[in-house]
This record gives C-alpha cells, sequence and structure tokens, in this order.
C-alpha cells in the first residue's frame, strides 16, 4: 500500500488568462487530498472516493465499463466526476510502462470539489505519485507535475494551464508562463476564504472564456490586462505590500467578471469581505461557483463571510510550505 498527499491552492492572479500564456500566481493550501494506493493482481481499477458527490449521488466505481456507478444519472455526469482520476492511472500506466497494472484507489479529500481550491489537480497529483510509487518509480517533482498536467489538459479539452498541478506537486507560492514553472517567494499572507457551498465545471467555464475570447477582441484585451495585473502583482508580491496586492486582486476580479466566469453569490462574497475591511477579494479558479479569496488580517472578513446570506462556509487558509507529500 502506497500513501501520498497533494494540497490545494488559492490564485492570488491570473486564472484563465494563464491558459493563453499570460502569467499566473497561485499559492498551495493546507487543505489536502489524500490518495492510497494497492496494486492489484487482476489488471483492474477499483476507486473508492466517498467525497465524490455530484447532483446529489455518490459514486463508488471501476474502470470497465460493467463497473461503473448503476445510479440514475446520465452518463456524462459520471463521466465529468471521475474522468480525474482516469486519466491520472493512464498516466501512471503510460509512464511506467505497466500497462496491464491494476489497483485499488481510496481517495479522502478535504478540498471541496469543483470550488476553485485545486481539488483535481490535488488528487491527480497525489494518485500518479501513489500509484508510480506502488509500481516501484518514484517521479520527480517536475515529471509528476508534467504528467498531472497532462491529465488536466486531457479533461479540459486541451485547454489547461500547469499552474494547478505545478502548484500542488510543489507547494508554496509559484509563478507560472507556459511552460516556465517557478517557485516564487511570497510574504506571510492573510488569507481568508469564502465558500458559497457550490461547484463550476472547469472545462466548460474555460470553453466560454476560449468562445469569448475567439469572437471577441476586447475580450482577448482582458485576458492581456489580467497578465499587466499578474505582472504588477509579483512586483507588490516581491515588496510584501499586502495593500498593493489587495488592491490588484480586486482588479483582477473585476477582469474575471467581465469575461463571464462569476457569479452572484461569489460577487456577494467578494463584496461582503471588501465592506468587511480585507486588502482586496476576487474569485479563486474557474468560476462559476465555489470560493473566492480575500486578504485580510483582522478577523472581520471571516466573520462578515460567516454572517452573508450565500456563503456556507468561511476560513482562514495557511500557505502549504510542501507540494506532495510521501506517507509511506
Ligand atoms: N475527493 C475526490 N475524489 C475523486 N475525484 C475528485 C475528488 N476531488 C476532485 N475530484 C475530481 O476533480 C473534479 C473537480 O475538478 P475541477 O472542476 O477542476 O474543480 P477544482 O479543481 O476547482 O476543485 C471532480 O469532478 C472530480 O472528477
Ligand atoms: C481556469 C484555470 O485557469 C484554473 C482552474 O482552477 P480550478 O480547477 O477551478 O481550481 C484553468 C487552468 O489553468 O487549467
Ligand atoms: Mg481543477
Amino acid at each position: 500500500m502506497t500513501l501520498s498527499s497533494a494540497p490545494g491552492k488559492v490564485y492570488l492572479f491570473g486564472e484563465h488568462a494563464v491558459v493563453y500564456g499570460e502569467p499566473a500566481v497561485p499559492c498551495a493550501i493546507e487543505r489536502r487530498a489524500r490518495v492510497e494506493v494497492r496494486q492489484r493482481d487482476d489488471g483492474r481499477l477499483r476507486v473508492n472516493a466517498e467525497d465524490l458527490s455530484l447532483n446529489g449521488f455518490t459514486v463508488e466505481y471501476g474502470a470497465t465499463a460493467d463497473a461503473r456507478p448503476d445510479v440514475d444519472v446520465p452518463e456524462s455526469l459520471v463521466t465529468a466526476a471521475t474522468q480525474y482520476v482516469d486519466g491520472a492511472i493512464e498516466q501512471v500506466r503510460e509512464v511506467t510502462g505497466a500497462e496491464e497494472a491494476g489497483f485499488d484507489v481510496t481517495i479522502e479529500s478535504d478540498i471541496p470539489l469543483g470550488a476553485g481550491l485545486g481539488s483535481s489537480a490535488a488528487v491527480v497529483v497525489a494518485a500518479i505519485d501513489a500509484a508510480t510509487r506502488e509500481l516501484g518509480v518514484t517521479l520527480d517533482r517536475d515529471e509528476l507535475a508534467e504528467r498531472a498536467y497532462r491529465t488536466e489538459s486531457q479533461v479540459q479539452d486541451g485547454q489547461a494551464s500547469r499552474a494547478d498541478t505545478f502548484c500542488s506537486a510543489t507547494g508554496g507560492a509559484v509563478r507560472v508562463e507556459g511552460d516556465d514553472c517557478r517557485s516564487l517567494e511570497a510574504p506571510e499572507l492573510p488569507i481568508v476564504i469564502g465558500f458559497d457551498g457550490g461547484a463550476g465545471e472547469t472545462g466548460q467555464l474555460v470553453a466560454g472564456v476560449r468562445d469569448l475570447r475567439e469572437e471577441y477582441d476586447f475580450a482577448a484585451h482582458t485576458v492581456e490586462a489580467i497578465g499587466d495585473v499578474v505582472r504588477n502583482g509579483e512586483d507588490a508580491l516581491a515588496d510584501g505590500d499586502v495593500e498593493e496586492i489587495g488592491r490588484l486582486m480586486d482588479f483582477n476580479h473585476g477582469l474575471l467578471s467581465a469575461l463571464g466566469v462569476s457569479s452572484r453569490s461569489l460577487d456577494t462574497m467578494v463584496w461582503a469581505a471588501r465592506d468587511a475591511g480585507a486588502h482586496g477579494a476576487k474569485l479563486t479558479g474557474a468560476g462559476g461557483g465555489g470560493c473566492i479569496v480575500a486578504l485580510d488580517p483582522t478577523e472581520e472578513t471571516e466573520t462578515a463571510l460567516s454572517f452573508t446570506p450565500g456563503c456556507e462556509d468561511a476560513f482562514r487558509a495557511e500557505l502549504a510550505e510542501t507540494g506532495v507529500k510521501r506517507v509511506e
């Protein structure tokens, strides 16, 4: 049996635009997905993912068609729920050359699904790391991040960045621009997260921005403007200027809103945080629903969010210094 864990993340700046080659700065947080893998002799894959509930059903499933969950929901929803784990195991078989390898995979995660905290990347990174090690192969961080990226890219129809997967594999704050991925020195940040209890589907939201960008020059310019915000944000991070970081986060949220990826509840939480005196607030990740990230060293934002209708959970997040952790 082999166990690995990997952290989720928030985007300080740059989600969506990073898919088109602009820089982004995500930051790993101490909320983890733990994936336990045991090799099987019969070549089959069985995945036990208790947190995997989507539109009210919970699935436990295996790799073959007959092992798909017997639930009364459209196949497309089941595929949406299971594709990241399936894709991770495909990468494991490819990179180890063990095409026939079978596994029992158990996933436990404290990262809400589809909420912009990078649950998919954490699950994929931890699953690839644990399953390769179970086969006696230890990937270095870069190879692990690359394989995890390929999984996300495949699921998101070829439209994914390396940001989530590199951040989850490496930990800390990172900067990603195209295939240039590096760790960043970041000041200690007073991160507060608000969660509306909902989710957005990353693939669909990314496709929406792609279409807008193709249709309107101003949408393409909006994506470029996000890149400018990120470059300013990097300077503010280097200076440790939390107020300026917050102001740029506000700006980044406005541009994401213009691209159609915010929602009423995300906007409501963003404004509740600002009204409470946060330095800044923005949605994190793909959007559509899920989480916002705010900066506030005081208790005010967390308290205000916990009384905001539509906010289901508000909590402080610590930076995760370590990315993937190899437990045994
Ligand atoms: N605990 C989990 N168990 C199994 N699969 C998971 C788990 N957490 C996330 N996933 C996979 O990741 C998908 C959500 O990823 P995504 O839409 O990118 O949102 P995010 O990465 O922001 O959480 C889920 O539909 C599922 O396929
Ligand atoms: C929208 C995007 O920039 C980030 C998606 O983050 P998440 O899966 O919603 O946590 C997509 C990507 O970078 O691949
Ligand atoms: Mg994701």
